[in-house]
């Protein structure tokens, strides 16, 4: 698919493009990755699922941005895209935003232990500089949601855990507690609205950058893509949570026998059948709205 503008970024499964001096383009793909890897053999309907969950999570949000003094970058999605010369196979998975200065922190909330988070925790009983009690076990549900962030690794790079005081030597202290406490004031009202829905909000990756009127949430918001989905109805900590959206694919190349090191396979379309399911169930859940 070729665009009328110039790709300024691309990650796993989604790119950037600049539409003019002001305003990037947000493409995200039907390419879903695993184990680190992008998997051949796209899901259907993903970028658009993904999308759409962003855009109403947005909306869903600016309440607690606007506490903040903050606001989201989001200027049009869908068709609105029409009028900027966006193909119209590509609205339904696309997002025109604000070109901010992005800062160079990945602001993650976690109200579970999961992950790296586990890993960091067995080794020093913190995640980085936040404390946490004993007795934690992977999926725990911690006894307040965390502020843990991390750098922005380069493609292919593993984001890496640091602690507050880089966080101020990044960006400063005023808009280091600024990044903090909106964090976890998002992540809280995402978790609020997830329950709701017998979803368990695990943890999630935020990023902002700045614009002359201050601080701006930018990026995809509380996708399974940015975030970890359980279902509440399964949760049970002391083993790997099954996730929302992945777990049939990471069962199926568990049993494929792949080595996680060479190419991955094709899943067999009812792998692909099932996980786009999953996608559509989360939007459908979460919004309470049905997917077109
Ligand atoms: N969002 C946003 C944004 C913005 N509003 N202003 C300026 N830059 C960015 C921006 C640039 N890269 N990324 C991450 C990224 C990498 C790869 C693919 C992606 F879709 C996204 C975010």
């Amino acid at each position: 698919m070729s665009l009328p503008f110039e790709l300024v970024a691309q990650g796993k499964v989604r790119e950037v493009y600049a539409v003019d001096d002001d305003r990037l383009l947000l493409v995200a793909s039907d390419r879903v990755s695993a184990y680190d890897h992008v998997l051949p053999t796209p899901i259907p309907d993903k970028g658009r699922v993904l999308t759409a969950l962003s855009v109403w999570w947005f909306e869903q949000l600016a309440p607690v941005l606007a506490e903040h003094g903050a606001e989201h970058h989001l200027l049009a999605a869908g068709d609105d895209l029409l009028a900027s010369g966006v193909p119209a196979e590509l609205t339904g998975r696309s997002m025109l935003v604000r070109r901010l200065e992005m800062l160079p922190v990945e602001c993650v909330a976690r109200g579970y232990l999961s992950g790296s988070g586990t890993v960091e925790y067995q080794r020093t009983g913190a995640i980085v500089d936040v404390p946490l009690p004993a007795g934690l076990v992977e999926g725990s549900r911690l006894p307040e949601p965390v502020f843990t962030p991390s750098t922005k690794a380069e493609v292919g790079e593993h984001d890496e855990a640091i602690g507050f005081a880089q966080v101020v030597d990044a960006v400063g202290a005023d808009r280091a507690e600024v990044l903090r406490s909106l964090t976890l004031a998002l992540y809280r009202r995402g978790a609020e609205i997830a329950e709701q829905a017998g979803i368990v909000l695990a943890d999630t990756k935020f990023e902002f950058g700045t614009a002359a009127d201050g601080l701006v949430l930018a990026d995809e918001v509380l996708t399974p893509d940015s975030s970890r989905f359980w279902p509440a109805m399964t949760w049970s900590p002391g083993a790997p949570q099954p996730s929302f959206d992945k777990q049939y694919v990471r069962d199926w190349l568990t049993t494929s026998g792949w080595d996680r090191v060479s190419p991955p396979p094709d899943l067999p379309e009812d792998v692909v059948a099932a996980t786009r399911d999953r996608y559509v169930r989360a939007y459908e859940q979460l919004t309470g709205l049905p997917w077109n």
